[in-house]
């Protein structure tokens, strides 16, 4: 048995740090001593990081499983903060609002970064070390484990490497940690578990590796078992089957101070688990051989003993396994988070087996309709529109040449208003290096902006830096129109209203769609000189957050403010009332319906000729609406819009045989016309005609002639988008009064999960009291599951025997045993099911939901409505 740590513990943070490393004895037979590691002289974050040492990793799961705990210890061991905050008085780092403060649960994903290990002066790095001797730049985003904030998940999804999914031990996988998990399969995030909160009663490692296997659906490849004390006592360490070791956590202390037992050592000190490692490490081995021949080599090589199998060729094909992001073997680690067990190997595997962003493939782009690689449209491979082509010819400069010339391509992908400083805009930028002052187009708002100052951030302190390179991390401070999601490109001499030539202007990097939202709430402002203000602040909580929507009512002026959950609203109400402090009322939090044509309308055409902001606007145009089923495409232009389509006609001779535009005004390009018209048909459909609410799958053909709907200089964007939302009114209003509007509910997918002895209750609640269809009942393991992979048999996991297991657990058949609901239910049934659902199952019933689709109300449901 060796001490890795001195009992002295840590000092103060900006002292010199003394902390653990988990080195394999085979490899590094000097390891034994005591590792210090200071944090006082941190690198110049952000000049010329070492890409290869960079880790841009998520924290996925479910709710509760102790995303943020884990988070606060990695930041302590780290050398990042000097005492480790705590959840539950509210004093982490990354759940800094309040609001997540005070119900302790994570709203907005925040991205820190930290080294681990930490940077120890002059330490020498071997090309040969494992990688977790190597300090590793850590850029970490904490996702939320809410339903009501999948959006923020799969936002910050599509930015990440790798994920730590944390399970919880008790709860073993939970439906959102499947959501979470699918999505992170479809984005081909490479992954690895970590078992949390095996110090609970009913803990149950054996169980929930298990449930990896059959509710993950990939093959569980165990790394760390729980070390209980004496076989059935208090959860007190590991036992790591990768270095053949058992660490122990000095109870009580910060988790700073680890023993370490070979092999031999643990014949003394607990035989019973020095066992249990043996048969891990052989299940670990000849597991990972079926997917991996190199190790298979490896091992036959090794005369087929396990056991002498070096840790590094382990680790490595563990790395190759996982790479591909496919989940089809997931690495599984163990601790308790709260007790500061576990955390520091994990930290280790981050380094070991997550890939750096080079080893990603090349970020998903989209220019005007086309979709491709970055690298793909770097390498001047994807063959954009004809018109750019034209382009090209006409000013005689090739297209590579001219995407050559884009200096930094980025993708904001979060934007949060700090107290201290403003807002951020956290940014990963995909290609080249984003400097200092540079000027950035943003292809979504078509602006330009100066990025002033660049931060790093680490914990709650900020780091000036001046530039971020490809495969980083950083935030852009005091930008004042970047949103959340908005691509970003610097390239030279852009010009600051077009921005770089079409199509580059409209680059996007990993689009994604927004769900639509399915509640609203009206605010209300104190008084009539409050308004402004409380705009503005709304303008910033939807920069921060493109779930939340505002529709102001034309008539009434009335705000209305809509997400995608009850709590999702609550939060938006608690950040707008009490962080931005607007004078301000939510009303009550409603459903939102929408409204629907039955049959086609006529055309209405419009000429729109009034003054706007005291000068004459004057255009015209026409519009008919009819059910988005039957539309035909027969425009070469047609744009999705919540949930709507849009199509814009106008007669190619305008446009068509030149340059875009080309017999259009010059200060009116077809693509501002296009973008005038859209806009107007959108401001219309936001707001039906019979109940106010949006409309919905609805397809509207618009028409514009120059010949007769243009005006000269009178032809405003301002005029065409008014001509355009008239128009469209003017349609609704016919469908109104031929009695043609029907009204949508949101149904939902629902995933209930609840034991064998409540699925009856609960099966007769949703189908006959909520009028809501079961589509499946699924059991442990059963292969009728969402997801396309098959469940792995249980037969082939390995998993040491939990102490513990109780009669209650889910692999136990009978009243106990875990079973899930798939059902679609009306939205309105399920406001307050939970309550409901906790009195039908003894309050161990939980379930999550998203939108499946708008759905026309029932005659009697319409009725009660
Ligand atoms: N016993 C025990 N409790 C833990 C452990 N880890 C976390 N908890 C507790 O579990 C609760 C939830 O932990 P969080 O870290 O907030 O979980 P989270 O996943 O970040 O939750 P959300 O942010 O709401 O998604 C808190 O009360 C923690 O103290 C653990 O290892 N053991």
């Amino acid at each position: 048995m060796r001490l890795l740590n001195s009992q002295g513990g840590c000092r103060l943070w900006h002292q010199r740090l003394q902390c653990v490393a988990l080195v394999n004895k085979a490899c590094f037979p000097r390891a034994f001593t005591s590792r210090h590691y200071s944090t006082s002289h941190l690198p110049n974050h952000g000049h010329d990081p070492n890409v290869e040492a960079t880790r841009n990793i998520g924290i996925i799961a479910h709710i509760d499983a102790g995303k943020t705990t884990t988070t606060e210890r990695m930041l302590y061991y780290s050398g990042i903060t000097r005492r480790i905050g705590d959840v539950d008085d509210g004093s982490t780092v990354t759940d800094f609002l309040s609001a997540e403060r005070e119900r302790g649960i994570t709203i907005q994903s925040a991205a820190v970064t930290f080294h681990w290990p930490p940077f120890h002066e002059g330490q020498p790095t071997k090309s040969d070390s494992p990688r977790h001797l190597t300090p590793h730049t850590i850029n970490l985003i904490d996702t939320p484990g809410h339903a009501d904030f999948t959006f923020e998940v799969l936002r910050s999804l599509r930015i990440l490497d790798g994920a730590v999914c944390i399970l919880d031990g008790v709860a073993g996988v939970e439906a959102q940690t499947e959501k979470v998990w699918t999505q992170a399969n479809y984005y081909n995030i490479p992954r690895i578990v970590f078992v949390n909160k095996l110090d609970r009663d009913g803990a149950a490692f054996n169980r929930t590796v298990k449930e990896i296997g059959s509710r993950l659906r990939g093959f569980p490849a165990v790394c760390h078992i729980p070390w209980w004390e004496g076989g059935k006592g208090r959860f007190t360490g590991v036992g790591d089957a990768i270095n053949l070791c058992a660490l122990k956590w000095k109870e009580g202390g910060d988790g700073k101070t680890i023993q370490k037992f070979s092999l031999d050592e643990l014949s003394r000190e607990d035989p019973s688990l020095r066992e249990e490692l043996i048969k891990a490490r052989a299940s670990l081995v000849e597991g990972l051989c079926e997917f991996d021949e190199q190790l298979l080599e490896t091992w036959l090589e090794c005369d087929d003993d396990t056991l002498a199998v070096p840790p590094q060729v382990i680790r490595d094909s563990l790395r190759r396994c996982i790479i591909d992001g496919s989940g089809r073997l997931i690495p599984v680690f163990a601790g308790a988070s709260f007790r500061n067990i576990g955390v520091q190997p994990l930290l280790d595997a981050v380094d070991d087996l997550l890939p750096n962003p080079t080893e990603r493939p090349s970020s998903e782009v989209s220019v005007g309709e086309k979709r491709g690689s970055l690298s793909d449209l770097l390498d001047g491979k994807l063959s954009l529109a004809s018109s750019w082509s034209k382009h090209l010819s006409k000013k005689s400069s090739s297209a590579t040449s001219i995407i050559a010339q884009i200096e930094a391509c980025a993708l904001a992908f979060k934007v949060v208003n700090d107290p201290r400083r403003g807002v951020l805009v956290y940014i990963r930028v995909y290609s080249g290096s984003l400097k200092r002052n540079a000027a950035l187009w943003n292809t979504n708002l078509h602006v330009t902006e100066r990025a002033q100052r660049l931060l790093q951030m680490q914990a709650s302190d900020a780091v000036e830096i001046s530039h971020i390179s490809a495969g980083q991390i950083g935030v852009i401070a005091g930008l004042k129109h970047a949103r959340t999601g908005d691509t970003l490109i610097s390239y030279p001499g852009v010009n600051p209203k077009t921005g770089p030539p079409a199509p580059l202007n409209m680059l996007q990097l990993r689009p994604i769609d927004v769900p639509p939202p399915v509640f609203f709430a009206a605010i209300e402002p104190h008084s009539l000189s409050e308004e402004k203000n409380v705009a503005e602040i709304l303008a910033n909580l939807l920069r921060e957050d493109p779930s939340l929507h505002v529709n102001t009512d034309e008539e009434s002026g009335q705000m209305l403010l809509s997400g995608m959950g009850e709590l999702h609203l609550e939060i938006a109400r608690d950040r707008l009332v009490n962080d931005f402090k607007a004078k301000a009322t939510m009303g009550n939090i409603e459903i939102s319906y929408r409204e629907s044509v039955l049959s086609a309308t006529n055309p209405h055409r419009v000429v729109f000729d009034r003054d706007i902001a005291g000068k004459k606007g004057k255009a015209g145009c026409e519009a008919t609406i009819q059910p988005l089923e039957d539309a035909t495409q027969a425009s070469d232009y047609t744009v999705t819009r919540d949930g709507n389509s849009i199509s814009i006609n106008i007669p190619t001779s305008w446009f068509g045989e030149e340059d875009e535009g080309s017999s259009l005004p010059k200060e009116l390009p077809l693509a501002t016309v296009r973008e005038a018209l859209v806009n107007g048909a959108v401001a219309a459909l936001a707001r039906g005609p019979r109940r106010s609410f949006p409309m919905h799958s609805c397809h509207v053909t618009m028409k514009f002639d120059p010949s007769t709907d243009l005006f000269g200089s009178d032809t405003s964007p301002a005029a065409l988008s008014s001509a355009a939302r008239l128009s469209v009114q003017a349609a609704l209003k016919e469908a109104l009064d031929g009695d043609n509007i029907a009204l949508m509910e949101p149904v939902m997918n629902v995933v209930i999960s609840c034991d064998e002895g409540s699925l009856g209750a609960i099966v007769h609640d949703i189908s006959s009291a909520r009028g809501g269809h079961v589509l499946s009942l699924e059991s442990d393991g059963s292969e009728d599951s969402a997801s396309e992979l098959p469940a792995i048999d249980p037969k082939r996991i390995y998993a040491p025997p939990d102490p513990f297991a109780s009669s209650n657990s889910s692999d136990a058949a009978g009243p106990g045993q875990a079973r899930q609901v798939h059902a679609r239910v009306p939205l309105k049934e399920m406001v307050g099911y939970l309550k409901h659902l906790r009195s039908l199952t003894g309050g161990r019933g939980t379930f999550i939901m998203s939108v499946d689709k708008f759905e026309r109300l029932s005659g009697p449901r319409e009725k009660a409505m």
